[in-house]
């Protein structure tokens, strides 16, 4: 097997257990467990945006080894709440991203963010995200505010996605269905006895 894109290696912060694990490209594995374990903390120490104990290696490159933008840009973290700075949608992109293939009209483009709702904001973060092309996906809840046709199209466009640009994922649900529907593997986060 070739070396893992990214490898985690007992990552914990002050607020989550720790976390191993190695991920490959193509490569989508679920994160689960209950409300409040740790899950978004540990996206966050993965990330680079909160201090965490442990070690992180892309590439076979250690962590401190690479610049933290470049680290940023390779490891896309989309929270579940995300931050839009901008009054309009079209300000917080550098190309107009295929609104349609998740659903979204064109008309949305001019749009104020304060009249979009939860799912329409939640899947332009998703577009976002993906133009920058990173190497890995960290997905909190990327589908919570969705219907079914728009929860098949977010899961459809980020295997696409992972396939094209042999990217991998550690997605967070809390639908055990959707992790076993999409995972290679899920790994659940449990309160330390
Ligand atoms: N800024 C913070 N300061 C202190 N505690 C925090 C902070 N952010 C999160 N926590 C705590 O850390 C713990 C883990 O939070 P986290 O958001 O990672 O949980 P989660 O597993 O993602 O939960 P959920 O499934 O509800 O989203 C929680 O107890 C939370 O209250």
């Amino acid at each position: 097997m070739t070396a893992p894109l990214l490898r985690i290696e007992d990552v914990a912060t002050a607020n989550s257990p720790a976390l191993s694990l190695s991920l490959h490209g193509g490569e989508l594995i679920g994160l689960a467990g209950p409300s409040g374990i740790g899950k978004s903390q540990l996206f966050k120490a993965v990330a680079d945006l909160l201090p965490h104990r442990g070690h992180l290696w892309l590439d076979g490159k250690a962590q401190q080894d690479i610049a933290p933008a470049h680290w940023r840009q390779q490891i896309g973290y989309l929270p579940a709440q995300v931050h839009w700075w901008g009054n309009q949608v079209a300000e917080h992109f550098n190309q107009q991203p295929p609104l349609g293939i998740l659903g979204l009209p064109d008309s949305i483009w001019h749009q104020p963010l304060l009249q979009l709702s939860t799912g329409e904001k939640q899947r332009l973060a998703l577009l976002r995200l993906l133009q920058n092309q990173p190497r890995v996906l960290l997905l909190d809840e990327p589908t919570a505010s969705l219907d079914a046709v728009n929860v098949e199209r977010v899961e459809r466009h980020v295997q696409d996605y992972l396939q094209q640009h042999q990217a991998a994922a550690l997605w967070i649900s809390h639908d055990p269905q959707q992790l076993q529907r999409l995972c290679q593997h899920i790994i659940t986060l449990r309160v330390a006895a």
